[in-house]
């Protein structure tokens, strides 16, 4: 079994920056009760009530609910955080937490991280995904918009279980507690829980996980199960642990091997790759697609949507992925080493936005008008600068994949404002039982 000393690089559900974030305030276990009513669901997978005219986020309830619960954060004047401690009236949604048979102590299960929504029947969780999307892109976005969150099947995992939501993250994160216990963090806390296994896991990482208690002097365990190989407990800065070469791993999607550092970003199950992929290459506009002009696959990662564009209009196709990993641009170009028209660039994609719009000449800046952009960036979004540099460029159209409702929608928002409509949305489940949801959209320049 190999390891590495190299902290991982951002993944959907860890830090995405490769930076520690610093330890949230741990929540009040002396918190005042208050019996709440349960209005709707809110964005981070908490839920809205009121107390005496004031809003409170409440942990591990469901829209519908009267709940008692604690109150651990009155820090702020407008609202306190609570978690549900007692179910007065229970919604015919909820079902026992998917960690309530995983962990040893209790009642850890209502503070795990990763899983806020592990307490709600599968289907009720796409829904309240949806509300979240709606209510997203109407305040932030401007758009009113129906949304389906679709199902999504984690393909070739042994042991996935559709219906309860669990068994397919292929990339975990576990941390070791000051006194030496192996698991992941409680919601909005630095604090361990340890686990007996993985719910969220495919099989072989849940099989490795007791493994990690072995390294107790370690920062972190990442857990790691590509979809080609033998899965690999990895140790996060262990100064016990010899430095090396950086290992590979060969992840497949279709009929297509993508190589990558093993603590490299890719898409956190085996399904999601393949939905993404799909949904990229069903959303381009084959109509306004021109193959001749500067397409462009930004956040490019090792070249998984890029590939999904050359495996529908063909290699001859020209795309210039960008990515500020110098590694995964390496593997980006390798991967797409088959394909004439592609080309991976290693940069930041609002410095490389930046000097395409103050270098391009009229020939440049047609052939950038007449391009379709593919983006998929970290949980932040893309942001004003970027967005503001695109609108300049002005590509004919956008599909852009989003893990962030609010930032999606600050984004479409930010892109109307510059004349580009949404023109089409796919929503997907990637990530049952946690509240996390992913969206593939479409826009087009219309001025
Ligand atoms: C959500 S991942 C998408 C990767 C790829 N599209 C995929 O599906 O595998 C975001 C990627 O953006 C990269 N990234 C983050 N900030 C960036 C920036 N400012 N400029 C360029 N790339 C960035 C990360 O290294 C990561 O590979």
């Amino acid at each position: 079994m190999a390891q590495t000393r190299r902290p991982r690089r951002g993944s959907r559900a860890g830090t995405r920056s490769g930076t520690p974030r610093p330890a949230p305030k741990p929540p009040a276990a002396d918190g005042p009760l208050v019996t709440l009513d349960i209005e709707r669901v809110a964005h981070g997978g908490v839920f809205v009530a009121h107390h005496e005219g004031r809003v409170v986020f409440v942990a591990d309830a469901i829209p519908g609910e009267r709940v008692v619960a604690r109150v651990v954060d009155q820090s702020k004047d407008r609202f306190w955080r609570a978690e549900t401690v007692e179910v007065l009236e229970a919604s015919p949604d909820r079902r026992p937490h998917i960690w309530a048979e995983a962990s040893v102590e209790r009642p850890p299960e209502r503070r795990a991280g990763g899983a806020e929504f592990g307490h709600i029947h599968t289907a009720r969780q796409r829904t309240l995904k949806a509300e979240v999307l709606v209510d997203a892109l109407a305040r932030f976005g401007g758009v009113e918009r129906d949304v389906v969150v679709e199902p999504v099947e984690a393909a070739l995992a042994p042991g996935v279980d559709l219906d309860a939501g669990t068994g397919w993250r292929t990339r975990v994160r576990l941390h070791v507690g000051a006194d030496g216990s192996v698991g992941p963090y409680a919601a909005r806390s630095h604090t361990v829980i340890p686990v007996a296994s993985v719910p969220l896991a495919v099989r072989a990482l849940a099989e490795l996980a007791p493994l990690a208690d072995r390294f107790a002097g370690a920062r972190a365990i990442d857990l790691v199960a590509p979809s080609v190989g033998d899965a690999a407990l990895v140790v996060v800065d262990d100064d016990r642990m010899p430095r090396g070469p950086r290992p590979t791993i060969v992840e497949r999607v279709g009929d297509r091997d993508f190589t990558l550092d093993r603590d490299g970003f890719w898409q956190v199950h085996r399904g999601a790759a393949a939905t993404l992929t799909a949904a990229v290459h069903d959303l381009v506009d084959g109509d306004r697609f021109d193959p001749r002009a500067a397409n462009h696959d930004l956040y490019g990662g090792v070249g998984l949507l890029a590939a999904a564009v050359g495996d529908r209009f063909g290699d001859t196709v020209r795309i210039t992925s960008v990515e500020a990993d110098a590694r995964a641009t390496e593997h980006a170009g390798a991967n797409l080493a088959d394909w004439v028209g592609a080309r991976a660039v290693t940069g930041r994609v609002d410095r490389y936005l930046d000097e395409l719009a103050t270098s391009a000449g009229p020939a440049d800046l047609a052939r950038l008008a007449d391009a379709t952009v593919v983006l998929d960036p970290p949980r932040s979004g893309a942001g004003r600068a970027v967005v503001d540099r695109l609108a300049e460029v002005r590509p004919r159209q956008l599909v852009y994949v989003a893990c962030d409702p609010v930032a999606l929608a600050r984004d479409v928002g930010l892109l109307r404002a510059h004349g580009y409509e949404l023109e089409a949305l796919r929503a997907f489940d990637l990530f049952p039982n946690t509240h996390h949801v992913e969206a593939v959209v479409r826009l087009r320049a219309i001025v």
